[in-house]
């Protein structure tokens, strides 16, 4: 099966330094729902690996989270696409939990779902840790330019990471 893996604050949506704290600030990026809705029509699985602290650090409900990914999901249904597995951790960064990247947890919780193996399945982030984690399962890190990823690329990422403007850009590579 075809399997892309997403991160979300930055890629599918604005990302904010204050978190994205509400449905409101829930914001799609131009171009992300009209990519994804292209890709799972041409039959890539779409899922969506997704740190989400907010939640430990008490900024916003469970509820909140899931609104924000239901109203993704609508908005893709809208276009005609589907998105797959929707993975987040919920921890805040002394939690010691398996799940938050860089650690691999949610890009294997994914694999397993769909029973695929994740060596060379394209996981696409914008923070350092994105691509940390992807290199961690032999997964292929993929860096949009949108979010904070500019400032990750200053920085210096791995030299096998791809890097793309932004998910449209992404979807033309891979249709
Ligand atoms: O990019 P994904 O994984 O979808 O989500 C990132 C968010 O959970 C937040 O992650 C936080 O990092 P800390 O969790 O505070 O280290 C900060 O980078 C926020 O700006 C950002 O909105
Ligand atoms: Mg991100
Ligand atoms: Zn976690």
């Amino acid at each position: 099966m075809k399997l892309l893996i997403l991160d979300r604050d930055g890629v599918i949506n604005f990302d904010s330094d204050a978190y994205i704290k509400s449905l409101e600030e829930w914001l799609p990026i131009p171009g992300s729902i009209e990519a994804i809705a292209q890709l799972s029509k041409a039959g890539w699985t779409v899922a969506v690996a997704t740190n989400q602290s907010g939640i430990a650090r008490g900024y916003y409900p469970l509820q909140t989270l899931e609104a924000m990914h239901a109203r993704l999901r609508a908005l893709v249904a809208e276009q005609g696409g589907e998105v797959g597995l929707i993975v987040h951790c919920p921890h805040g960064p002394d939690e010691g939990c398996d799940c938050r990247k860089p650690k691999p947890g949610m890009l294997r919780t994914i694999a397993e779902h769909y029973q695929v193996p994740l060596a060379g399945v394209w996981f696409v982030g914008d923070s350092k840790g994105d691509l940390e984690a992807a290199l961690a399962v032999d997964a292929q890190p993929v860096l949009v330019k949108t979010g904070k990823g500019q400032r990750t690329l200053e920085k210096g990422v791995p030299e096998s990471t791809l890097i793309f403007d932004d998910l449209a850009a992404i979807a033309r590579e891979l249709i």
